[in-house]
């Protein structure tokens, strides 16, 4: 049996990190096991320009605690006034990996996201020709559109149309929840790429909805059937280069999802990598795990992967069922099963 696991330390591509006693409060876990995180640009008021994405990765690195190494990749938030040249600008600067793209209304802190792609098509031609990324949220918000089909109808609705239109864009379709996503990345050649989350790795649609309503169960896109996180599990631990990791740890506040209108996201910034190793041994596919946590996504993104290795080990990882922050209580995603592997405790980088 396998003891212990060594890999080349992960990345999280998809990570909110909030701000002000939020981020302090849980930029530590992220910088402990991760090197590098894609953050999200998801604040209030959006991270839209380079001048604001500046601004935020300085309050990041003002956060990291002491000695930690992590570097944030930061990501602008796509609105329909987004202004090329300072897309292009930022981009050469070294400043920003990936810009993100919100259809409006889709999710947490999308309300200025777009409306109408054809308004920011010479944005996306731009980051095409520079070879800028984008990771997009896909999910319709047509309220016609049932919550379980709306990842589907955007890949035929929006995404599958974008690509025809701009090919030379690379697309990383963020947090993928159902088989359909998974075969439509598949099939594609190496400009399109998806994350897929630890939670949806885990849970399925009774998980939120069987025997009691469970709000932490909650993000969004919402959990699928079980087939689905079948296939998505399938897709993670297959090695293929199209998936990677991308957490979407999204921490809210205890009394922010405890309400009549709770919020989506689930907190997994201290347990992904526990979890991943038990999920990629369940499907006998630990030696694969280092693709998909700390591979696939530098390649995709033209990064090389990270030199220094973390340890797994076979242990029960000592967990806390939530973190307090100066915000209030923030809840861990609980898997539902004990864990048993932890992150050696000389591994961690903080
Ligand atoms: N995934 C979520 O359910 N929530 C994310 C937003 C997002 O990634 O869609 C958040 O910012 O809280
Ligand atoms: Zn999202
Ligand atoms: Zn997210």
């Amino acid at each position: 049996m396998t003891r212990t696991l060594t890999i080349r330390r992960p990345d999280d591509w998809h990570l909110h990190l909030r701000d002000g006693a939020m981020l302090r409060a849980v930029l530590p876990h992220s910088a402990a096991h991760f090197a590098r995180a894609i953050i999200m640009p998801n604040l209030v008021p959006p991270v839209v320009t380079g001048a604001e994405a500046a601004a935020y990765r300085d309050r990041i690195l003002a956060a990291l605690p002491e000695g930690a190494d992590f570097t944030p990749l930061m990501t602008l938030y796509l609105t329909e006034d987004t202004d090329a040249r300072d897309v292009a600008a930022a981009h050469a600067s070294g400043l920003v990996t990936a810009v993100k793209l919100y259809p409006a209304g889709a999710t947490t802190n999308s309300a200025s996201g777009v409306r109408d792609m054809d308004r920011v098509r010479p944005v996306l031609e731009r980051m095409a020709e520079i070879g800028l990324p984008l990771c997009v949220h896909g999910e319709v918000t047509d309220p016609e559109v049932d919550i379980f089909d709306r990842e589907s109808a955007f890949i035929d609705r929006v995404l599958d149309p974008l690509r025809a239109r701009v090919p030379g864009l690379r697309v990383v379709m963020e947090h993928i929840t159902t088989s359909r996503a998974v075969d439509y990345v598949r099939s594609a050649g190496s400009g399109l790429a998806a994350t897929i989350t630890t939670h949806h790795l885990v849970i399925n649609r009774n998980h939120i909805l069987a025997g009691g309503i469970r709000p932490h169960y909650y993000c969004l896109p919402v959990a699928k059937r079980e087939e689905h996180r079948l296939a998505l599990r399938a897709a993670a631990t297959s090695g293929d280069a199209h998936f990677f990791l991308g957490t979407d740890s999204a921490p809210h506040t205890d009394p922010a999802k405890l309400q009549p209108c709770g919020c989506a996201g689930c907190f997994t910034a201290l347990n992904t990598l526990p979890i991943l190793a038990h999920v990629f041994e369940d499907e006998g596919a630990l030696e694969r795990l280092e693709s998909f946590a700390s591979l696939n996504g530098p390649a995709f993104y033209g990064l090389a992967p990270n030199a220094p290795r973390i340890t797994l080990e076979r242990a029960a990882p000592d967990i806390p069922a939530g973190i307090d922050t100066d915000d209030g209580p923030v809840t861990v995603f609980d898997p539902g099963f004990p864990l048993r592997w932890r992150v050696a405790p000389e591994s961690s980088s903080c």
